[in-house]
């Protein structure tokens, strides 16, 4: 007898009638079942998925549609930074006058930001504390101009930040946040990426490794820094989840076998990155916002510590829940609750005030005790 799936539906009728399926043919007649209704089953998980698919791929167009909405609406200032007449050697000054926020779209009854005036002074470490939601992150993001306030003034050196121009700015600014996008490049690249007019020195590419706490983990790659990641692999490769043994599977496996690398060595990727952008000697305003949330406990305060060690001729801001180590560190500490600055100082003057910093800095110091006892 002829595999089934090869048998047309004369022959199917010839077998029958000679008689050759007898016993057979229920249980030829059931598998046949039961493999259309696989095929029906895959058909509708497949349509279900790329239904899934199409429906992110539109979300995802919706937001650039929406950012680039965004963007057009920031205005690119006609000025170079740093002015002529202003050297900013000792790193970029800040200051927010009267900022209230509302981001665009947003149906909350409350904003982001409320009265926000705060002043930085060039060079100073700045510690931006205060609990979830209370405008942290917003205040970088205005800093950077990724948005432009509701109503209120940014001025970068004594101007206005609409005064320079928008590229000069983000050549002068690195921000290192939670955001640990990697591109389907090698290793190296990703890093060299910060410093693009040098992403083939080797020597700049592995120092800002070393100093953004990669180069252990590269190490131990087979192909160390000239290994490549191709995250596209793995999403072409989703309806195969669960199949090893489909045609496909075993296609995509003989390819040459790429490396996932875990959320934190991600974030020591991209702190290397910001590393190697500081080889420019253009940054003037270093913005870290939370991007050792995926961190070990020794890893953040390494990248703290190697952070603080090159702050000449940088404004640093601090985002983090984990301040502690920094206070000592801080020209200025900002308290924020539900969007507004609720204390400013040095820790010892916050300390004494005894106020809402003092609150979250001895919850924190409670944690650390307890879990040393
Ligand atoms: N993209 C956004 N669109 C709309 N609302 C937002 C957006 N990002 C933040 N918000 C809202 O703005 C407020 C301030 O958020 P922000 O992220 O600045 O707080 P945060 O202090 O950094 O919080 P966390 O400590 O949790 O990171 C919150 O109420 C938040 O829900």
């Amino acid at each position: 007898m002829k595999a089934m799936k090869e048998m047309t539906s004369d022959e199917y009728r010839e077998d029958i009638i000679r008689g050759e399926l007898g016993p057979y043919i229920l249980k030829a007649s059931i598998a046949i079942l039961q493999q259309s209704s696989n095929t029906l089953r895959y058909s509708i998980e497949n349509v279900s998925n790329s239904t899934e698919s199409f429906r992110k791929g539109v979300n995802t167009l919706n937001s650039i549609y929406a950012t680039s909405k965004i963007k057009n609406l920031i205005q690119d200032g006609s000025c170079s930074y740093p002015s002529a007449e202003r050297s900013c050697e000792s790193g970029m000054a800040l200051e927010l006058k009267n900022v209230t926020f509302e981001y665009p779209g947003n149906k909350s009854t409350s904003s982001a930001l409320r009265d926000v005036s705060l002043s930085i002074k060039p060079g100073q470490l700045v510690v931006i504390v205060g609990e979830n939601g209370s405008g942290k992150s917003t205040i970088i993001k205005i800093l950077t101009r990724l948005y432009d306030p509701t109503s209120g003034e940014v001025h970068i050196d004594g101007m206005p930040s609409s005064h320079y121009r928008m590229a000069d700015l983000h050549h002068s600014t690195a921000v290192l946040s939670q955001d640990n996008h990697m591109y389907p490049l090698s290793l190296s690249e990703n890093i060299g990426l910060g410093y693009v007019g040098h992403v083939d020195d080797a020597s700049m590419i592995s120092r800002a490794a070393e100093l953004g706490g990669a180069s252990s983990f590269i190490s131990k790659l087979e192909k160390g820094i000239d290994t490549f990641l191709n995250p596209s692999l793995e999403q072409f490769a989703w309806n195969l989840q669960g199949k090893p043994d489909h045609p496909l599977s075993k296609e995509l496996n003989s390819l040459e076998k790429t490396v996932d690398i875990s959320g934190g060595e991600r974030q020591r990727l991209v702190a290397s990155r910001a590393f190697m952008r500081f080889n420019s000697g253009k940054v003037k305003f270093v913005a870290v916002d939370e991007p050792s949330s995926a961190l070990d406990a020794e890893g953040e305060l390494r990248l703290f510590q190697n952070l603080i060690d090159v702050r000449a001729g940088k404004t640093m801001i601090f985002v983090t829940h984990r301040f502690g180590h920094l206070t000592r560190y801080a020209d200025q500490i900002i308290c924020m609750k539900e969007g507004k600055v609720v204390e400013m100082g040095t820790h010892q003057s916050l300390m004494k005030a005894d106020g809402e910093y003092a609150k979250l800095y001895n919850i924190q110091a409670s944690a650390f005790s307890n879990t040393a006892q």
